[in-house]
């Protein structure tokens, strides 16, 4: 695997800090499909990594695992320090996760869609407040406060009444953005969240997804196609090819200096608008 030494700086930087997340010889099979292949890899503490690579190549299936909306066949994810894929028993030993323990380690998770997925029959504020409510035990007037500094955020506080169907794309997104946030998760997965989006209201989602970058220590994954913004936010970049990392470093390196010919190809066809 290529990498470069100022990814590496990077690194250092926070390692102290140890991991926030971490794939530890993670295999993901659909039955015959293996989808990742004894994948490895960690994210500091507050570092934005964006993954990219072709369809297929198991993205999105890194962020579903994450969410624990898919389990691993072998290996282990931590976050944190602690194991999310799988529990520990009385006597320590790492066993399958169940339910109510996915639950607790859910929380520090959030994750923004493709389709922005808002509950359409609920406004706006609702949509924010619902889970703070009933996941975290919060009073609704608490909830509001916390909702109404997250509409402030995303640029929409005029919005709080709206139902879904009367917005935009780009608005419902920045809705969808404000209702992760309200569940102060450690980390956001960001899943091609503009790729839904008419091509003039991409550009607000991505302002302020640069000022949450800019302005909060989250850690953030993001999958996207967008270079520019994967330029703006992350400090570094995988290139995934069938289920393995095949090359990683900073944005400004790995985008214009990709040393492997699969990452070269793949941002030709990126370029091209394939
Ligand atoms: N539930 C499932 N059952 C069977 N195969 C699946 C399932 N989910 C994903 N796959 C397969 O796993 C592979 C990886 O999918 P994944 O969505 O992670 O790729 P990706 O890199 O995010 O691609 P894209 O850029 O197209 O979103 C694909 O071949 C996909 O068809």
């Amino acid at each position: 695997m290529a990498t470069d030494t100022t990814a590496a700086q990077v690194e250092t930087d926070t390692q102290a800090l140890g991991p926030v997340v971490n794939f530890d010889k993670v295999v993901k099979r659909y039955g015959e499909l293996t989808v990742l292949d004894e994948l490895d890899f960690s994210v500091k503490p507050g570092e934005r990594v964006t993954l990219i690579g072709p369809s297929g190549s198991g993205k999105t299936t890194i962020l579903r695992l994450l969410m624990t909306l898919e389990k691993v066949t072998d290996g282990v994810i931590w976050v944190e320090g602690e194991p999310l894929s799988h529990m520990r028993d009385s006597g320590g030993e790492l066993v399958p996760a169940n339910e109510a323990y996915l639950r607790q380690m859910r929380k520090r998770i959030g994750m923004v869609f493709q389709q922005f997925n808002l509950f359409p029959n609920m406004n706006v504020l609702r949509n924010i407040t619902e889970a703070p409510v009933h996941v975290l035990g919060l009073s609704k007037d608490e909830a509001a406060v916390r909702a109404r500094e997250l509409l402030e955020l995303v640029g929409l506080s005029d919005k709080e009444n709206a139902h879904p169907s009367k917005l935009s794309g780009g608005q419902q997104q920045r809705v969808a953005i404000a209702r992760a946030l309200a569940m102060r998760p450690d980390i956001l997965l960001l899943d091609e969240v503009t790729s839904a989006l008419d091509p003039e209201l991409v550009a607000d989602v991505q302002n302020v997804l640069r000022d949450i970058a800019s302005s909060t220590d989250i850690t953030m994954l993001i999958v996207t196609h967008e270079m520019h913004f994967a330029r703006d936010v992350s400090q570094r970049v995988l290139m995934f090819d069938k289920g393995k990392i095949i090359e990683e470093g900073t944005p400004e390196r790995l985008f214009s200096e990709p040393r492997e010919e699969r990452t070269q190809k793949f941002l030709r066809a990126v370029l091209e608008g394939r």
